[in-house]
């Protein structure tokens, strides 16, 4: 996501400029991205088979359907948590509580979904209906990004994101001006990360396979790979969710048009990709090459959790039996860095993880075409912005002991190369 620097007036218009060009062009990706997958040549940097008119995008059964997915969604976010964990302190030495019951959401829709296939509900039908319902979820995000600007100017300074109150009303409604927005205590951005999309995204990919499945009388190993490894990814997330609580998104980032728009439309609809691209370009996929890719996966699988379950537990209690023996580097700040481990081998062990995954939902999709591999492409230049943003971040935090840590683990993310 997009950051300002420097404050000059120059300087910030050109920023506008370009926050305010992706504000049309991720959507127009997204959307071109529907179309290329499910047209013949389905080629990534080829024009768009045609260009849909408002007909095809324009649907009050995708609103409905969409509103009620929402309304499910918050009505589980609601129910009693296991657990109820307590945020990164803020600006006014305050925390704010969140329950955590997304795993519990997800169980609870599986359930809720089966009962409703079990008694006809035709769920493959999604398939068909992928066009209009990424087109009101952008809608949503649309509305809810401005409902959340104006709610915004209420908000006292403490509650406020650091880098969404620039004072220009595109670049804010963009970044997002507020922290930690809520009703109560149902916060909306925590809400968002984790619900409507991400559960939203396996059952897309579960739509699809179940077309698959009608189509060709059952789902291709191909299908069975893609949803398989996308449901443990989704299904960690949320098992995870606690861990959610430190990441940057939460403590740093606003609410804005970016990230309500990267939560509600282009996680569902473009992590989707790969089983959209099956459903219409059947791949065959043997044995000997599903077992190789399943070991990809493996492997990202266990970097990535590896690196995340230490970082959090070091961070929990630097003392916990699991990560007491890790070398560590003291800071200013009485936090530590580790420097062995996961975390000594480069700076970014767990992004190195999900990028290795990401390579595996892409194989069983096979090599004749770039576009199943376009989330490997926007995840790579999603994660070296991040990781950028984060090295600032962290220096700016740290300062010498920063640097030292960058000293002594040189690599970013994969080790010798980058
Ligand atoms: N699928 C998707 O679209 C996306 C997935 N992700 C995934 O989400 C997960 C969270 O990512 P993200 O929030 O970006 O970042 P990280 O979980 O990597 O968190 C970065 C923070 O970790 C702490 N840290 C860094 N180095 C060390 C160290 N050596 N020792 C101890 N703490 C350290 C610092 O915070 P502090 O010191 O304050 O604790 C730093 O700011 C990742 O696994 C990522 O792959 C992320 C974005 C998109
Ligand atoms: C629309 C833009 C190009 C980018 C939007 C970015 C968002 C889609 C991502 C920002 C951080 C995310 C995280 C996750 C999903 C994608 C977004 C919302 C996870 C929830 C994915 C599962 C991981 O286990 C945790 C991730 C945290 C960050």
């Amino acid at each position: 996501m997009a950051q300002r620097r420097g404050p000059g007036p120059r300087g910030l218009s050109r920023e506008t400029r370009g926050a305010a060009a992706l504000m049309l062009l991720l959507p127009a990706t997204m959307v071109h991205l529907l179309l290329v997958a499910r047209s013949g040549p389905a080629r990534l940097l080829g024009p768009p088979p045609y260009l849909p008119g408002l007909e095809a995008l324009w649907s009050p059964r995708a609103l409905l359907l969409w509103l009620t997915w929402l309304g499910l969604q918050a009505a589980l976010y609601l129910l009693p948590a296991r657990k109820v964990a307590e945020g990164q302190e803020l600006k006014d030495k305050s925390t704010l509580r969140y329950p955590i019951n997304g795993f519990q959401a997800l169980v609870l829709t599986a359930l809720l979904v089966t009962l409703g296939v079990l008694a006809g509900l035709p769920l493959e039908e999604l398939a068909e209906m992928l066009l209009p319902l990424a087109f009101v979820a952008t809608l949503t995000a649309f509305i809810f990004s401005l409902l959340l600007y104006l709610k915004a100017l209420l908000a006292p300074t403490s509650a406020l994101a650091p880098g969404g109150n620039s004072g220009n009303p595109i670049y804010d409604f963009i970044l997002g001006r507020e922290l930690n927005p809520r009703i109560g205590s149902f916060d909306f951005k925590y809400f968002c990360e984790l619900r409507p999309g991400l559960i939203g995204w396996v059952l897309i990919n579960l739509a699809l396979l179940m077309k698959e499945a009608e189509l060709r009388g059952s789902p291709s190993l191909a299908m069975w790979l893609v949803n398989g490894f996308q449901l443990l990814y989704v299904g960690d997330a949320l098992w995870q969710e606690e861990a959610i609580l430190t990441t940057m998104d939460i403590t740093h980032d606003g609410f804005g048009f970016m990230l309500a728009f990267g939560d509600l439309a282009w996680v569902p609809f473009t992590y989707s990709l790969q089983a959209q691209f099956l459903l219409y370009h059947p791949q065959p996929l043997g044995w000997p090459m599903a077992s190789v890719i399943c070991l990809i996966n493996a492997v990202g699988f266990y970097i990535f959790r590896g690196a995340n379950t230490q970082k959090n537990t070091f961070r929990k209690n630097p003392s916990d039996p699991r990560v007491a023996d890790l070398e560590t580097i003291p800071t200013a700040t009485g936090r530590q860095l580790l420097v062995s481990g996961w975390w000594g081998m480069v700076r970014h062990p767990n992004y190195l993880g999900d990028l290795i995954m990401a390579l595996a939902w892409s194989l069983p999709c096979g090599t004749s075409h770039l576009l199943p591999y376009f989330y490997l492409l926007y995840f790579t230049a999603l994660l070296v912005h991040r990781e950028d943003r984060d090295e600032r971040q962290c220096l700016q935090k740290y300062g010498l002991a920063w640097r030292d840590y960058c000293r002594r683990v040189p690599y970013r993310i994969v080790p010798y190369i980058y």
